[in-house]
């Protein structure tokens, strides 16, 4: 992918919502921003009265006008830290099984019948079409073992447009001998095809980015996790993995590597815990834990459905935060059944109140803080914060422009095609954004841009 081809100057006019900080969201009802024809953001104006001195003042000549509709607003793309694009079909099927179980049950299975070609086509372009519905702009995806269809993910989401990472799962230990890397070296032989890949179709990773993907300790030889530490420290490529899950999977890393103080130590003496590493889940880190990670600075994201659905635990993110963790929101399809990061905003937020029932009311995540997660967070923990996650000049326009429903007057049920959030006009903009984060899905996303390029829009 080189210069994104056949953009115009564009002003986006209207209201916008970004987070500045993880306490702050800002909230500009008049808003005009100017993205020019690379992409990128070239100015921000807020209190916008004559929108055509905005264009005046840029010494921009006749632009293309997108205004966000009415009742709804321009908001940074989704960033989705952590997503299996090759569980997708298995969305919402998980029964009552846990981790282990579900992995043997429902997962391996269907990532192994991934190695036909056609049906990995037709997987994952579903799977990048769906988050693209839904504001997913960048995506940390884990593939499969196959390196051919893990080219084929990077194919799909460069020709879809989404800005993603994306991983071969490296796996040589405690699978299915039908599904499992043969040994180390074929392994990393295997990942070393998925990077050549993606240098052959997006050199600069200007979209596409090789994310080393050991699957999680128990299913990786110390061998292995020491290539892929060294792979990780040659070429600076970023990794992603899961850490501290649910309870058996702790006993069973005790059991498997008895040498190492835990289960984040595991990581770190292989070269793997680093600022460069994604940590799913992290539900049960000790105190030790988290300070090891906080001074490695690897970041963590937090996948609240899926650790409900597989009832996994409650990961302690106002802890996590107040280490100065860094941390992101990830769907964890299929642990996860939404492919929705708005929905796992949303059970962040519930899963903390949980949380609060125990430890207190400080852990309530606010409507503030689970946005921040699910964008600007998100940026931080893919090492993307100096390209995306907010509306700041430089930035590149990674962006969805919601839409809320207005109810007529009468309270006629003319328009509820127009999605699930009802906005009666005396709701103040705090109030309508977390309506949306609260009721909103992907009716309210009506179209959705990567790069300044549109790739999504509500037919
Ligand atoms: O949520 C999860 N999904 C997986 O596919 C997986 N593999 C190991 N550990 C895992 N956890
Ligand atoms: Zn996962």
């Amino acid at each position: 992918m080189t210069k994104p081809q056949g953009l115009h100057q564009t002003v986006y006019a209207g209201a916008f919502v970004h987070s500045t900080d993880l306490n702050e969201l800002e909230i500009c009802e008049n808003g005009a921003i100017g993205v020019d024809e690379d992409g990128k953001i070239a100015f921000v104006e807020r209190n916008v009265e004559d929108l055509n001195a905005v264009v005046e003042k840029h010494g921009w000549k006749s632009p293309v006008l997108v205004r966000a509709p009415d009742c709804g607003f321009f908001f940074p793309g989704f960033i989705d830290t952590h997503i299996h694009a090759s569980q997708y079909p298995n969305a919402g099927i998980f029964g009552k099984s846990t981790l282990l179980d579900w992995l043997e049950t429902y997962t391996f299975p269907l990532e192994s019948s991934l190695s036909s070609r056609p049906k990995a086509k037709t997987v994952y372009t579903r799977c990048v079409q769906r988050t693209l519905s839904h504001g997913t702009t960048t995506a940390a995806y884990y593939a499969t073992a196959h390196a051919g269809s893990t080219n084929l993910l990077s194919d799909v989401c460069l020709q879809l447009g989404q800005r993603a990472f994306i991983g071969r799962c490296n796996m040589d230990s405690l699978a299915p001998d039908w599904y499992k890397d043969s040994s180390a070296s074929t392994a990393v032989d295997d990942t070393r095809e998925t990077i050549a890949h993606i240098a052959s179709i997006d050199p600069e990773h200007k979209l596409i980015t090789p994310i080393l993907t050991p699957r999680f300790a128990p299913s990786c030889s110390s061998e292995l996790l020491t290539q892929l530490g060294k792979l990780h420290a040659e070429t600076g490529l970023p990794c992603q993995t899961h850490i501290s899950e649910n309870i058996p999977e702790l006993e069973l890393v005790q059991k498997l590597f008895p040498q190492y103080s835990s289960y984040a130590d595991v990581y770190d003496a292989h070269g793997l815990l680093t600022p460069g590493m994604v940590l799913a889940h992290a539900v049960y880190l000790t105190p030790k834990e988290q300070a090891l990670i906080k001074a490695r600075d690897a970041k963590i994201s937090h996948c609240p459905a899926s650790n409900s659905s597989l009832s996994s635990g409650c990961a302690r993110v106002r802890t996590l935060l107040d280490q100065g963790i860094t941390v992101g929101l990830g769907t964890d399809i299929s642990g996860g059944y939404s492919p929705s990061v708005l929905e796992a905003a949303r059970q962040a937020a519930l899963v903390s109140r949980h949380v609060a029932m125990t430890d207190g009311d400080a852990a309530k995540l606010s409507v503030e803080e689970v946005l921040y997660l699910s964008t600007k967070g998100g940026a931080r923990v893919m090492g993307l914060d100096a390209k995306v996650g907010s509306f700041d000049k430089g930035l590149e326009w990674d962006a969805q422009m919601i839409s809320l429903g207005v109810v007529p007057e009468g309270g006629t049920m003319g328009n509820v095609d127009e999605g699930p959030v009802d906005i009666f006009g005396w709701e103040s903009w705090d109030e309508r954004v977390a309506k949306w984060v609260y009721n909103g899905d992907d009716r309210n996303t009506r179209a959705v841009w990567v790069r300044g390029h549109k790739v999504h829009q509500k037919p």
